[in-house]
């Protein structure tokens, strides 16, 4: 397969001053400032093949939109080397702008004064987008997006979720290649959520698109990328099929449990990791090679009621891995 993206021990460090809070350090600080060093991202690599969906994944200040910005060319690193489509990001090549687009649910490129319809044709002269493509594409997505007859609508009347859809239209309607998602369903309602989600996934199809997704939704990533990339304090920790995460784990499964009397925490944790617990249910994590004889235990010496063994959720899977890694 072609590859897309080829990223090499890729680096970035922020430099800063710490600051003291306070009239007399302030003033300390003007003639004394402590330069600090963040390493953000700290020696990431991987590859991605074109027309791959890939979830980027990680807690709060992992390093996400760190490594998205140098692989837009917005950052430049501290060193490493990235190539996306054979250029080099922050060279910021004209060609290199046309093959790309970035969609933040948090930020919005359209004017809110206007119609989402100028926005969309603004970005059509930009990338200069010949006329007749202009009215395919826009045609296309904002059919798909059920959204053509808002097009005339000032942005700032239209709800979370048409503007959204509005955000994809206006950032693919130069048929970029390369996509990067940085929580594009924040926000939205169940529904708007599964179109946006749907459309990504048909536009991936089409147009062999590489999409690059970050979400702490975990319905989008189960649902759109079949591989998922995982950074933790800027080093990634997993890089992998997204459903094989719990494998490369400890080997293990849930046991739920309802009692019909209240019962003790105490004499449930020598059975296994008790993850929840409220005197009439319980969740425990336990080996799988123990699931037998650790039932066999509960049954004989709790009041079950119901219970159900269950395998790790993937979302767990990855709590797990930032917890080990943190
Ligand atoms: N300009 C900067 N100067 C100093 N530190 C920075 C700067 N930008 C980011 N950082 C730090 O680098 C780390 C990684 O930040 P980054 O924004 O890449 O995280 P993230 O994974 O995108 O997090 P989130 O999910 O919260 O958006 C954080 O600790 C952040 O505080």
């Amino acid at each position: 397969m072609k590859s897309a993206i080829e990223v090499r021990h890729l680096v970035k460090n922020f430099e800063y001053y710490k600051k003291e809070i306070g009239m007399r350090q302030s003033l300390k600080n003007l003639f004394f400032r402590e330069k600090l060093v963040k390493e953000a991202v700290n020696n990431v690599s991987f590859s991605i093949a074109e027309g791959e969906v890939v979830g980027f994944l990680g807690p709060n200040g992992a390093g996400k939109s760190t490594t998205l910005k140098m692989l837009s060319g917005i950052l430049h690193p501290t060193s490493g080397s990235v190539n996306v489509f054979g250029y080099t990001p922050w060279e910021r090549k004209k060609q290199f702008k046309q093959i790309f687009s970035i969609v933040m649910g948090q930020k919005s490129q359209l004017w809110p004064d206007l119609p989402a319809g100028e926005s969309i044709f603004l970005n059509k002269c930009i990338y200069q987008v010949p006329d007749a493509d202009y009215r395919r594409t826009l045609d296309e997505l904002s059919e798909l997006l059920d959204v053509k007859e808002l097009l005339g609508v000032q942005v700032r009347r239209l709800s979370f979720g048409e503007r959204m859809k509005m955000e994809l239209i206006a950032s693919l309607i130069h048929k970029p290649k390369l996509m990067f998602l940085d929580e594009p369903t924040i926000g939205l309602d169940i529904i708007s959520q599964r179109a946006v989600r749907n459309f990504l996934k048909y536009y991936n199809e089409q147009y062999r698109a590489t999409v690059i997704l970050t979400s702490h939704y975990m319905r989008d990533i189960e649902d759109l990328c079949p591989r998922a990339i995982l950074i933790n304090s800027g080093t990634i920790v997993y890089d992998g099929e997204l459903k094989k995460i719990n494998t490369h784990q400890d080997e293990k499964k849930l046991i739920k449990l309802h009692f019909s009397e209240y019962t003790t925490l105490e004499l449930l944790k020598e059975f296994g990791d008790v993850k929840e617990f409220d005197g009439f249910y319980a969740e425990i994590e336990v080996k799988k090679e123990e699931v037998r004889v650790s039932m066999q235990h509960f049954l004989y010496r709790f009041p079950v009621v119901d219970f159900t063994i269950e395998e790790l959720t993937i979302e767990e899977g990855i709590a797990k891995l930032y917890r080990g890694s943190a």
